[in-house]
């Protein structure tokens, strides 16, 4: 079943680009993660799939229901993390999650509360005012778990935290998907993070869905960088025809840079024949395969 289903959504600030015709699909269980550079459209995305802005065109269905109008039903199985939490200053992080869980027509686990405390160190009997903003994000973090949700909404939930505390974090989410079936969407800038803990992530660029892809198929692709020098020195682009193996080389001075693409046995044939002096080839980052494909702005699905 999909539990997130964007068809088609538009939302326009204006004449200000929000998201453009965006379609996105996250089925139950899966920790998703949503990527993109500042303002290309993912807090929108999430304000949308969350039912606090409405799009201009197209459908939201989430868990299978059509946002079309207030379900309070609905939003009891979905625990959201905003990008900035709003608490009430003169209460502690224990007051406010009480109050969550009256809202929700639970009571308040204390055991829970204690578990949480102890895995993302954080003290919740000090009042918010007294929070650095780590300490707010977690709190965040507490509350967008607290009611068991089927769906978990995050926008931006690792900014703020320490590595040792990003890690547990990951771990809370992987431990909720595994054991309860939950279904993560997260959004972030760090690459990095979506290696950890995703097993699909998309890439939005100004407002538009740039690609879909597993993380497995990113980090296990042929794709490799192959770092030259010549035995001549200079820019040998022209004279060796560098760019029939690559039409996107590059001569830094010292250098040849080539991208494989999957043509790593062509390109490695090919410069063996050339007079070579040095020669790396290396498999890309996330971050530079991610680069790659907001330079040449394909648009994947996987
Ligand atoms: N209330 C608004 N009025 C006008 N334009 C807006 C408004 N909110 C967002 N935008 C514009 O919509 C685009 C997408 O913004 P959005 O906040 O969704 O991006 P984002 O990917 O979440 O960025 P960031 O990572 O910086 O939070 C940006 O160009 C932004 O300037």
């Amino acid at each position: 079943m999909n539990v997130i289903d964007l068809i088609d959504i538009t939302k326009k600030y204006g004449s200000f680009r929000g998201v453009l015709d965006l379609n996105l699909q996250v089925k139950q269980g899966e920790i998703f993660g949503f990527i993109g550079p500042n303002g290309a459209g993912k807090s929108t995305t999430i304000r949308m799939l969350m039912g606090l802005l409405s799009p201009d065109r197209g459908q939201v269905r989430v868990l299978g229901q059509l946002l079309d109008r207030e379900r309070p039903q609905l939003r009891r199985k979905i625990g959201y993390l905003p990008s900035e939490i709003m608490l009430y200053p003169g209460l502690s992080g224990r007051e406010i999650l009480a109050f969550a869980a009256a809202a929700h027509g639970m009571k308040l686990d204390a055991r829970e509360v204690k578990t949480y405390a102890e895995r993302l160190d954080w003290n919740p009997d000090r009042k918010i005012r007294t929070y650095s903003l780590g300490n707010r994000k977690k709190l965040g973090i507490v509350l967008s778990l607290l009611h068991h949700p089927e769906l978990i909404v995050l926008d931006e939930p690792t900014s703020g935290l320490d590595p040792l505390i990003q890690n547990e974090f990951f771990s809370l989410l992987k431990e909720r998907s595994s054991e309860e079936g939950v279904t993560v969407f997260f959004s972030t800038h760090v690459l990095s993070e979506v290696e950890k803990v995703c097993q699909r992530v998309a890439f939005i660029k100004e407002g538009q869905l740039n690609r879909i892809s597993d993380i497995g198929e990113l980090t296990d692709s042929g794709d490799h960088l192959i770092s030259v020098v010549f035995m001549e020195d200079g820019d040998m682009t022209e004279l060796y025809k560098l760019r029939e193996l690559d039409e996107h080389v590059l001569y830094d001075g010292q250098h040849h840079r080539l991208r494989t693409g999957n043509r790593l046995q062509q390109t490695l044939t090919a410069l063996s024949q050339l007079p070579l002096k040095a020669i790396t080839v290396r498999r890309p980052t996330i971050e530079e395969m991610f680069m790659e494909d907001y330079r040449k702005g394909e648009v994947k699905q996987a």
